[in-house]
């Protein structure tokens, strides 16, 4: 049959004219994606090149940080992982995407960050240059390491309730088990979260979460949590408006009832806040300054305020939890490790109170297992959604078109031997200087340059100097205070835990004593 004659007796049968137009269609878009796509040179598993199902699949199964790991070992450190995005998993990424140059600016890519942090803006989704760096100047004040010398006593007076609570709770369950010196088993993660949150709300808004004293989540603080599953499901399905418009309305109208709830709920905080006349170094005074001398909020309404602190909430206290429940659990199961970190800190200190900030700093071996932890289970494991800029870039050696969307994996980039010796092992020694200075030293070749936990360039995270401290002072005092050790068949894998945008969180089970020497 000719072609004519083909096309003739499709006529009057609409049917077999439009599955015959869908396959035409179908076979070009897969000839021109794989061989004359900009893109068609970055090497990828053809499901995800083709289409971006695996890929929104894998982001909704939780699976993603590690599907991308196992084709960035296969492929190579430049995967194409749909149509149009790119992830890198190279060190130099870093630079060469975050940092911007006159002709080259990756800015944040809508489809990430509008479902992350909604419409209403905050430095971390203000998408232009100038906007952001006018946002972030205003807040950038209260974390700097002169605010933080100040916010100092703050940070102590959780870690110590911390420190009480938890030996409470150890002497309340050695009291109904009789267990004595046996210590108790304890999930460490909520213990941390509490901590942390509380330590976040208490530097914002005056007043604290209330986590440590009443032993248990706040309302808002669960709610946030099951925001970010979510988030990475919108997010997710974002890349296709009519997957998202169905989503968006399935979500029930108790649902929309309780976010707007909440909302108000911060935005009570803030105006509580606000309405101070206290002189106090937080960090909420140096955007609305302190007592009479009120400034003019960094130029944001109330509601962008609200909107910014109550992100910062998140960003701000679920990352650190993170980094302190991941380098914990690894502790636990490297005794040898625990045990040099013990004895680092308890000969340094005679007393309890004499941990201070300044004096944590100095400590090698500390400094070394909360780099380790960072390496291992980043916070945010992995930078998501940038768009490449409109006349295009090169990053690692690939020229990508304008559009483009791309990310860097930094969980593949910190397993990567390329960079760490026994990359899987916690090794806090490889970040001691004399690693470094020892050419006999097993991670004498580590790259250790290649971890950025905290991103780089001007979006680079706002608040290391705050994250640093709450977790060299948290994990110094627990290592004071309490023997830690593993709990037999309660062992957690970091390496098995999903992560939706954030690490998913499982009970991390360890059992902690009261130190035997006091
Ligand atoms: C261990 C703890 C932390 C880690 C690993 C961490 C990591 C990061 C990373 C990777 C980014 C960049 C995200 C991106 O650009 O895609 C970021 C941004 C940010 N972080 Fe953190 N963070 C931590 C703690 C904190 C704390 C304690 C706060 C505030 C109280 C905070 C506030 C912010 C803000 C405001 C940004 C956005 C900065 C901007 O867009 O200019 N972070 N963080």
């Amino acid at each position: 049959m000719s072609f004519e004659s083909a096309l003739h007796s499709m006529q009057g049968h609409p049917w077999i004219t439009l599955i015959a137009a869908l396959f035409a269609y179908t076979t070009l878009i897969t000839l021109y994606n794989l061989t004359l796509h900009p893109l068609a040179k970055v090497p990828g598993p053809r499901l995800w090149v083709l289409t971006r199902i695996p890929y929104i699949r894998a982001l909704v199964r939780g699976t993603f940080i590690h599907d991308l790991e196992r084709l960035h070992r296969m492929y190579g450190p430049v995967l194409r992982v749909s149509p149009n995005e790119v992830s890198f998993a190279c060190a130099e990424a870093y630079n060469e995407i975050l940092q911007p140059r006159p002709t080259r600016y990756f800015q944040k890519d809508p489809i990430w960050w509008d479902s992350l942090a909604g419409k209403e803006k905050w430095v971390g989704n203000l998408y232009g240059a100038a906007e952001h760096s006018h946002a972030r100047r205003f807040l950038a004040a209260g974390f700097t390491p002169r605010a933080l010398k100040a916010q100092e006593p703050i940070l102590q007076r959780y870690a110590n309730l911390l420190i009480e609570r938890l030996g409470e709770k150890i002497g309340r369950r050695n009291s109904v088990t009789g267990a004595g010196k046996h210590g108790a088993d304890i999930d460490i993660v909520p213990w941390m979260n509490f901590t942390t949150f509380d330590i976040f709300g208490d530097l914002s808004f005056g007043e604290s979460f209330e986590c440590l004293q009443e032993t248990q989540y706040h309302p808002w603080i669960s709610m946030m949590f099951a925001h970010v599953k979510v988030a990475s499901v919108i997010a997710a399905t974002t890349f296709y408006p009519w997957m998202n418009w169905a989503l968006m309305k399935c979500i029930p109208k108790s649902t929309r009832e309780l976010q707007r709830r909440h909302h108000e709920m911060i935005k009570d905080k803030v105006k509580r806040r606000l309405n101070w006349e206290l002189e106090r170094p937080d960090i909420m005074s140096y955007v609305v300054g302190n007592g009479s001398e009120k400034k003019q909020m960094g130029g944001m309404s109330f509601d962008q305020l609200s909107t910014a602190f109550s992100h910062l909430a998140i960003a701000g206290s679920e990352t650190t939890a993170t980094a302190l429940n991941g380098t914990i659990n690894y502790l636990v199961q490297t005794p040898d490790k625990l045990g040099r970190l013990v004895d680092e800190i308890r000969g340094s200190f005679t007393n309890m109170d004499d941990i201070s900030l300044d004096s944590l700093r100095g400590l090698p071996y500390l400094n070394a297992v909360l780099n380790e932890g960072l390496r291992l289970c980043p916070p945010i494991p992995w930078i998501p959604g940038r768009l490449a800029p409109a006349e295009g870039a090169s990053a690692c050696g690939y020229f990508l078109p304008g559009g483009t969307h791309v990310s860097i994996q930094s969980y593949t980039l910190n397993r990567d031997p390329k960079y760490f010796t026994n990359p899987k092992s916690f090794a806090p020694e490889r970040w001691l200087p004399e690693c470094k200075e020892d050419p006999h030293s097993l991670y004498y070749n580590d790259n250790l340059k290649a971890l950025h936990p905290f991103a780089a360039g001007p979006r680079a995270c706002l608040a290391q100097n705050l994250a640093w401290s709450e977790m060299r002072l948290v994990l110094a005092k627990l290592m004071w205070a309490f023997d830690f050790s593993a709990v037999e068949d309660r062992q957690v894998s970091w390496e098995d835990l999903r992560t939706y945008l954030l690490v998913e969180k499982v009970p991390i089970v360890v059992n902690i004593k009261q130190r035997g020497d006091l």
